[in-house]
C-alpha cells in the first residue's frame, strides 16, 4: 500500500493498493453509527466496507443513493438528512461514502451540512474517484442551472482506494477517468502524457503495466495544489482545466455526459483558446487530440450548441462579475489565466471544435 498526504489545516492520507479497508477504525475512532453511502447499483461495493466496518465495532448502515449524476441532487440530500436524522447520527457518527465521483461528491456534502460537519472517509471505486474527486475536499450536488453550483469544502479524514475495484469498471467509465489523469499531465506532470502515449490502449485498462504509477502521479498533483490552497484563491484554480467548457456541456446534457468525457473536450478547447491568443503552440494543441483521441476520449461537440454553452459558461466558479476566465497553457505544466477573452475568441475557438 503507498500513502500519500495531503496538507493543511486537517491533513489526511491517500492510501493506495489492496487491503485498504483495514484502515477504517484508524480513521473513524470513537464513531459508533456509521452511515455508509453508496450508489444503489453496487452492493457488491458497499459490502466488503460494512462488514469491514462491523467486523471493527462499528454500527454500519447502509444507505443506497441513485447510481451516478442522478445523485449529486436536491432531493436526494434531503433523503439523506432524514435517513441521518432517523438514526439520530450525531457530531461523533461518521459517514463512509463509496462509490464513483459522484457519489463521494454527494456523501462529503451530506458529512458538511449535516450537523455542520461530520467527519467523513472516502472510498472512490472509480479512477476518476481516486485520481481527483475523492482528493481534496470539494463536495457538491448539481441543480438545474449548472453543475456543482451547491456545495462546500469538507476534507476528508482519510481517501482509501482499494484498486480491486476497478476491475469492474465498464471501459468507457474507466476511460472518462483517464481525462483527469491526462489534465493533470498537461498542467503539471509530462511524465504522465508518456507513459500513456507509450501504450494508449493499456493506459484504459485497469490491469495496464503503468496503472498504478499513473493513480499515484496525479494523486500527488491533486494533494500538492489542495495542500496549497484548499478553497480555491490561486493555485488551485489549475484542476479546473478543460472545466468551463466541460461543465456547459455536462449542464446541456441534462448531466447525461460522462463528466471526464465533457473534460476531454474541455480541453481542447481551452487549448485552441491558448493557441488563438497567441500563447500556446500547435504542437501542443495537436498533443491534446492526440493523446484523448488514443485512448478513447471525444474531442468535438455540436456546432449548433455555442450560445447555450456561452450562456451557461457565465456560472463557472471561476468567473468574476460578467468577465469569464479560463485555465490556460503558455506551456507544457506551465498554467496561466486567460481573463475576459473577447467574444470573437470564444467563438473562434469553439469552431476549431466545433462538429
Ligand atoms: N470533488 C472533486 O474535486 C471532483 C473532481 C472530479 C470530478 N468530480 C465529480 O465526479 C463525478 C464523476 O465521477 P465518476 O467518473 O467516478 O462518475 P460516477 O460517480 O458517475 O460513476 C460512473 C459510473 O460507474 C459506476 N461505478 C462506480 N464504481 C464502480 C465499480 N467499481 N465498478 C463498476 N461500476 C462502478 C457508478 O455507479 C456510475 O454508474 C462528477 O460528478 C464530477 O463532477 C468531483
Ligand atoms: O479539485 C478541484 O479544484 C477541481 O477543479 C477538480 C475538478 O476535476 C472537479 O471536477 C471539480 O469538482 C470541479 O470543481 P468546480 O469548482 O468547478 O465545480
Ligand atoms: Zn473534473
Amino acid at each position: 500500500m503507498s500513502r500519500v498526504r495531503v496538507g493543511g489545516d486537517a491533513p489526511y492520507d491517500v492510501m493506495i493498493g489492496t487491503g485498504v479497508l483495514g484502515e477504517l477504525p484508524s480513521l473513524l475512532g470513537e464513531a459508533g453509527t456509521v452511515a455508509v453511502v453508496h450508489a444503489e447499483g453496487l452492493p457488491e461495493v458497499a459490502r466488503p466496507v460494512c462488514h469491514a466496518l462491523a467486523g471493527a465495532g462499528y454500527d454500519a448502515r447502509p444507505l443506497p443513493v441513485p447510481d451516478g449524476e442522478a445523485g449529486k441532487d436536491v432531493n436526494v440530500l434531503a433523503g439523506l438528512w432524514s435517513a441521518f436524522a432517523g438514526l439520530g447520527m450525531t457530531r461523533s457518527d461518521a459517514i463512509v461514502g463509496v462509490g464513483g465521483g459522484a457519489t463521494t461528491d454527494l456523501a462529503g456534502f451530506a458529512a458538511a451540512t449535516w450537523l455542520r460537519g461530520v467527519r467523513a472517509v472516502l472510498v472512490p471505486t472509480t479512477l476518476l474517484g481516486m485520481v481527483d474527486a475523492a482528493v481534496g475536499g470539494k463536495t457538491a450536488i448539481d441543480i438545474p442551472e449548472g453543475k456543482n453550483l451547491v456545495g462546500a469544502f469538507h476534507p476528508p479524514a482519510g481517501v482509501l482506494c482499494d484498486l480491486a475495484t476497478l476491475v469492474t469498471m465498464p471501459r468507457e467509465d474507466y476511460v472518462a477517468g483517464l481525462a483527469e489523469v491526462i489534465k493533470a499531465g498537461f498542467i503539471a506532470d509530462p511524465r504522465i502524457l508518456e507513459l500513456i502515449e507509450e501504450d494508449p490502449e493499456a493506459a484504459g485498462r485497469p490491469d495496464g503495466p503503468h496503472t498504478l504509477e499513473l493513480i499515484e502521479r496525479a494523486i500527488a498533483i491533486k494533494a500538492r495544489v489542495v495542500s496549497e490552497d484548499l478553497r480555491e484563491s490561486g493555485l488551485r484554480e489549475i484542476l479546473n482545466y478543460g472545466h468551463t467548457l466541460g461543465h456547459a456541456i455536462e449542464k446541456v446534457e441534462g448531466y447525461h455526459f460522462r463528466h471526464g468525457d465533457a473534460v476531454a473536450i474541455g480541453m481542447v478547447y481551452a487549448a485552441e483558446l491558448a493557441c488563438l491568443a497567441g500563447r500556446l503552440d500547435t504542437d501542443v494543441v495537436k498533443r491534446h487530440r492526440e493523446i484523448l483521441t488514443a485512448v478513447g476520449l471525444p474531442t468535438s461537440y455540436a456546432v449548433e450548441a455555442w450560445a447555450e454553452l456561452r450562456e451557461t459558461m457565465r456560472v463557472d466558479k471561476k468567473a468574476r462579475g460578467a468577465r469569464l476566465r479560463f485555465v490556460v497553457l503558455d506551456d507544457l505544466a506551465v498554467p496561466g489565466r486567460l481573463e475576459n477573452p473577447d467574444e470573437d475568441l470564444l467563438r473562434s475557438a469553439y469552431e476549431r471544435v466545433a462538429r
